[in-house]
């Protein structure tokens, strides 16, 4: 099995992320994190970039142990000199030297030919060896470079002394294919390439970071560049967690892995995200919040039933508790039935089927059913009193200058279906006259309380209503997302109630007669 070795730039390509800017604390914090990881390279920053730059940079060479601490550099002696500055004091120093090769940068931005790129680069990795062992030199937008200025200018860095040479797609423009062939090519072409490390460094301009970093791996790289969730300049670097998941997971297709902590992955992508403020899409891989959450049904039962249905890697390997049952309008009975025993409550098929019934009427309603809306729903549907009358729907016309009027549809026990109309003081009142005209039951309302059961602006809200009629009172107790829906359905269980209570009564007088 190849090691493959890391070199993480989050604190230098990643904080050129837009936005992104680490005061030399958090670099410190996150390269202790970093350390815990268990990355082999970490490029620290660009120390001619400012004095704060070079400060930070110093202060995390100081910092770490057992990590190659590298400050990045033109190919100009004032960088460099201000990279030896910087890495006094580190353990194990390098320093990151580049130039752009391809004939966009040539032409454009450094306005050299081939031969004074060749030169420069030459000049900049001997200035270096005069102070560094260790020497990574980078051929920037080697993507967009000719294949033949590639190997003639790996040729000289390999000549010169470098110990790694990277091989950037500065700008994400190729395929897995082409890049791997360009290490392919370079691995058959450059005399001595063994001589040095070869490494990937992508970025995800097409989203095709992840896949071109491991296309490299499978072709010889054996350095893969990278930050934690992938932060970096415009769409990002390789996520290194992506990589390291992919050689873990799949390693008898890539006879390749890193070394790196794999349970530390969670806690150093919360830590990343947090003090760059660079937040982690839902969907992201490995480190989303969704990556090991499961909505819906068939999922869930598969998941419950064996977890490698639709599993390839678990939670625990990265850091986390344990994979997440998410209940939704997608969820299935197999995963509710779990949840309500996690919480408590085993209830009998038909008890069930009726509480998932409720369940999903709410699952349309929010986005995520939490313990606290089930344990509701549970506690409703627990109320004893058989369903003389059940809710199906209101509907309520309110404006401050119209009459608030009330539709209701009830399904009563012998079938039925009834729809009343009814106006009010206002839309409670309304929808209560309603209910009233439908069971034919003179009530007294004698308290209306309601509270919120969840939090959230879709939280679920729960009405209390005390009905009283000739001086028996009953609790009635509703739950919606909608407190006109909880306002109904507590009115509907307290009539529910009464006429239990009332039942109960009579059995009870012609009992003792
Ligand atoms: C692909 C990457 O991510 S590369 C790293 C990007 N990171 C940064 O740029 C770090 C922040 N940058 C900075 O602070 C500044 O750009 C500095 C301090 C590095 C340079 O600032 P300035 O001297 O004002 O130059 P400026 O940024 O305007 O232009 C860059 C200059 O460097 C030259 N240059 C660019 N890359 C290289 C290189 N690898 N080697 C030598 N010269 C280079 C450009 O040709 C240009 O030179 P010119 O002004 O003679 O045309
Ligand atoms: C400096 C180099 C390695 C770089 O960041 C790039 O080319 O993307």
């Amino acid at each position: 099995m190849r090691k493959i070795y890391v070199f993480d730039t989050t604190l230098r390509d990643g904080e050129q992320s837009p936005g992104v800017n680490l005061n030399t604390r958090e670099k410190v914090e996150i390269a202790h994190q970093l350390e815990r990881l268990g990355i082999d390279r970490m490029e620290a920053g660009f120390p001619a970039a400012s004095p704060g730059d070079l400060a930070a940079v110093n202060a995390v060479a100081k910092a770490v142990k057992n990590v190659t601490v590298i400050g990045l550099s033109r190919s100009r002696e004032q960088d460099i000199d201000a990279v030896k500055e910087a890495l006094k004091g580190a353990q194990d120093p390098c320093i990151h030297v580049f130039l752009a090769t391809s004939p966009i940068h040539r032409q454009h931005k450094l306005r050299m030919d081939k031969g004074q790129v060749l030169d420069t680069a030459r000049s900049a990795i001997r200035y270096a060896k005069k102070t560094f062992s260790k020497i990574e030199f980078s051929l920037e937008d080697a993507g967009r470079t000719e294949y033949d200025f590639l190997v003639e200018m790996v040729n000289m860095a390999v000549e010169e002394g470098a110990s790694v040479v990277n091989i950037p797609d500065t700008v994400g423009y190729l395929s897995p294919y082409e890049y791997g062939n360009i290490f392919k090519h370079l691995k058959e072409n450059v005399h001595n390439i063994d001589k040095v490390q070869l490494s990937a460094h992508c970025h995800n301009d097409l989203g095709m970071a992840t896949a071109n970093t491991l296309a490299a791996i499978l072709n010889g790289a054996d350095q893969i560049e990278g930050t934690i969730n992938g932060i970096g300049e415009r769409a990002g670097n390789t996520a290194i967690e992506e990589i390291a998941m992919a050689l873990e997971t799949r390693q008898e297709f890539f006879q390749a892995k890193t070394t790196l902590q794999l349970s530390e992955i969670a806690r150093t992508s919360r830590l990343v995200s947090r003090l760059t403020g660079m937040v982690v899409p839902g969907n992201k891989a490995i480190v989303g919040a969704n990556a090991f959450a499961h909505e819906s049904g068939i999922h869930q039962d598969g998941m419950l039933k064996e977890k490698t249905t639709y599993e390839i890697m678990t939670p625990e390997t990265i850091g986390l508790k344990e994979s997440k049952l998410v209940l939704g309008k997608h969820s299935g009975r197999h995963a509710f039935r779990e949840r309500l025993i996690d919480l408590g409550y085993e209830l009998d098929e038909e008890a069930l089927n009726r509480a998932f019934a409720q369940f999903k009427d709410l699952a349309d309603k929010k986005k995520e059913v939490t313990d606290e809306d089930l344990l509701a729903v549970i506690e409703e549907k627990l109320q004893d009193a058989p369903e003389v009358y059940k809710l199906e729907s209101i509907f309520v016309t309110y404006g401050d200058e119209s009459v608030p009027t009330a539709k209701v549809r009830i399904a009563t026990l012998d079938g039925e279906t009834v729809e009343k109309q009814a106006e009010g003081n206002g839309s409670v009142d309304a929808i209560y006259n309603a209910i009233d005209q439908v069971s034919g039951e003179e009530v007294t309302l004698s308290d209306y309380s309601i509270k919120s059961v969840t939090h959230g602006k879709d939280a679920l809200g729960e009405v209390h209503v005390v009905l009283t009629q000739n001086q028996v009172s009953v609790q009635g107790r509703g739950v919606s997302t909608d407190i006109l829906g909880a306002s109904a359905r507590a009115y509907v269980d307290g009539l529910n109630q009464l006429i239990e209570k009332r039942k109960t009564y009579t059995n009870r007088v012609n009992v003792n007669l």
